[in-house]
């Protein structure tokens, strides 16, 4: 399959099966998809169902056993991939001692970037994430969704071309979750990135996605791809949401 008008990321007949103690474990099976420039695309799954592993293996951190990927035109390697991928994940990796400035800057630290120029990077996403005035706090002093704020401005703080977020909101409480998926959509409308979503959750998935990839259940494939034809500002109560949401139901085992 070659690379597809406007896409950044080809994902191509990847497949994936650990062994272990003579038991094999078939995880992804068969999986191609694209990611287009600039859009919200959102996989959506069971629990245990693969998309960790799929997402590892589009950030080469995991090699395919078979299929490649392909990132601008390129199969993915270490030196393609720079640092145009930066990941938020659902259990943030904040370091505790460190206030929510010295977080935010530790990507741009690590590469080497000067403290006057990191900080004016880092202040421009804590803006972005709505955390002015929290720069000096300490992650022990934030709420579930700030600290999630300071993992975005952390991943925007990279500059990446290509965000992954890893089930990002699934610890916290629904009415968090839920003002965290309206920030997401204003954050990323603001500065837009190409953002690959992985959520159990279909209700957000249609919510934030410009298009969804519907996985199966373990081994993981692809199992319908789903344009998300409805204007942002989205509500949950419109009756085009409601039956995307149904349609997408009904082609899954998934528990809203
Ligand atoms: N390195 C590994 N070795 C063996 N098995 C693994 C490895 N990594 C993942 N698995 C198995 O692959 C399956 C899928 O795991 P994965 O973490 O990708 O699921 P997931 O869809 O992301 O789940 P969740 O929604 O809970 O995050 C699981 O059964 C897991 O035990």
């Amino acid at each position: 399959m070659g690379l597809q008008e406007g896409a950044r990321l080809e994902v191509n007949n990847i497949s994936k099966t650990f062994v272990e103690k003579k038991s094999a474990h078939e995880v992804v099976r068969d999986v191609s998809f694209s990611v287009y420039n600039n859009e919200f695309l959102v996989i959506l799954g069971p629990g245990y169902c693969g998309k960790t592993v799929l997402l590892n293996m589009m950030m080469n951190l995991i090699k395919p056993d078979s299929g490649d990927i392909i990132l601008d035109g390129h199969v993915l390697t270490e030196e393609n991939m720079g640092n145009k991928f930066a990941m938020v994940f659902q259990l943030l990796g904040l370091m505790p001692w460190k206030t929510v400035m010295d977080n935010v800057i530790l990507g741009l630290k690590f590469r080497g970037q000067k403290k006057q120029e990191s900080e004016k990077v880092a202040q421009k996403y804590i803006d972005l994430v709505g955390l002015n005035g929290f720069e000096k706090n300490l992650p022990h002093e934030l709420s579930g969704g700030m600290k999630q704020r300071v993992g975005i401005a952390r991943a925007y703080a990279n500059n990446p071309e290509i965000l992954v977020m890893d089930e990002p909101f699934g610890q916290l409480d629904a009415q968090t979750r839920y003002s965290m998926q309206d920030e997401i959509t204003r954050i990323w409308e603001q500065d837009k990135r190409t953002v690959i979503f992985v959520t159990n959750n279909i209700e957000e998935a249609v919510y934030l996605g410009d298009r969804i990839i519907l996985l199966t259940e373990c081994p993981a494939r692809v199992k319908e791809i789903y344009n998300i034809d409805i204007p942002r500002p989205r509500k949950t109560t419109d009756p085009r949401f409601l039956e995307l949401r149904k349609i997408i139901s009904d082609n899954t085992d998934l528990a809203l």
